[in-house]
């Protein structure tokens, strides 16, 4: 069985962070590792308190995970700061781990910050080389790279500076490109511009939309598939868990996690 590590915080309301990642590591059949940077009280209608980990207790996780069940995949989510960052960067040299997906991860929903500004940097000049994919949502592509992104050509540029980063495929995700109809995510690998296109879901429960769907890519980069193909995947994984609502809580509820397997199993 292939394996993957998530490293990213908790969101005790189930619906992204590590339980986000872990579930979807489960539902594509990947063995699913974590290491927790920090813990959040959160909940749909948004988060009431974060508690990070110490650098030294990420690396201890990573190093538990390295020194005796390794990976095929690597997903870093919330990091929270800059000593996080520096010290999962460490690892993932030390372990030579090479399908790494950074989901960089900045604002909740309900506008909690998630990631110091002043590890931004430290995000750019120690991750982001290290990284396979990256999957920034159109805000976090906005801050990486000061670029106003208000156009497909803008998406475009924010995608080139990113790789010039050192990034080896840059994912823009769309989720937030409001009044289309459309949800279209771009992937860059240094050469061309693919995109995926989905019908865009009317619904406020998108939390933890863009957790899951990095995790889907993780995972089916463990077993093996191109980036092309698992993100192709990934957006598959996504849009069946935002279509098959769960109702669950008063604000931006969670996607269903099971959604991908149940639509498989009725088309057998
Ligand atoms: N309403 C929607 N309908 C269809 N697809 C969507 C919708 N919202 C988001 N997506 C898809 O979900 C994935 C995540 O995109 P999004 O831009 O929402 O990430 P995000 O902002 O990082 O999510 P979050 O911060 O909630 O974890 C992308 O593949 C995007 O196309
Ligand atoms: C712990 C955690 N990670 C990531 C996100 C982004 O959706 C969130 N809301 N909470």
């Amino acid at each position: 069985m292939k394996k993957a590590i998530t490293i990213a915080g908790s969101d005790s309301g189930g619906g992204a962070g590590i339980q986000a990642d872990l579930k979807t590591f489960q539902e594509l059949e990947v063995f699913g590792m974590s290491a927790l940077t920090a813990v959040t009280a959160q909940n749909t209608l948004g988060v009431q308190a974060v508690y990070p980990m110490t650098a030294e207790a990420v690396s201890k996780q990573i190093q538990s995970i390295g020194e005796d069940m390794g990976t095929d995949a690597v997903k870093t989510g919330m990091l929270f700061n800059a000593e996080i960052i520096q010290a999962v960067s460490e690892q993932i040299v030390e372990y030579n781990w090479q399908n790494v997906v950074v989901d960089p991860v900045m604002i909740a929903k309900g506008g909690a910050s998630l990631l110091q500004l002043e590890a931004i940097t430290s995000l750019k000049k120690y991750l982001l080389p290290l990284a396979m994919v990256i999957t920034p949502n159109i805000p976090e592509a906005e801050v990486l790279t000061g670029i106003s992104i208000r156009t497909d050509e803008d998406k475009e540029e924010a995608a080139k500076y990113l790789y010039n980063l050192g990034v080896k495929h840059v994912v823009i995700k769309g989720g937030h490109d409001e009044g289309r109809d459309v949800s279209v995510d771009l992937l860059y690998d240094g050469n061309e511009f693919k995109t995926f296109t989905s019908k865009r879901i009317p619904t406020k429960n998108t939390h933890g939309t863009g957790c899951t769907f990095s995790a889907a890519v993780t995972a089916e980069l463990a077993k093996g598939l191109s980036v092309n193909e698992a993100v192709s995947k990934a957006k598959h994984f996504i849009q069946a868990a935002i279509e098959d609502q769960l109702l669950i809580g008063q604000g931006h509820g969670p996607t269903n996690h099971w959604a991908y397997r149940k639509r498989m199993v009725a088309m057998r």
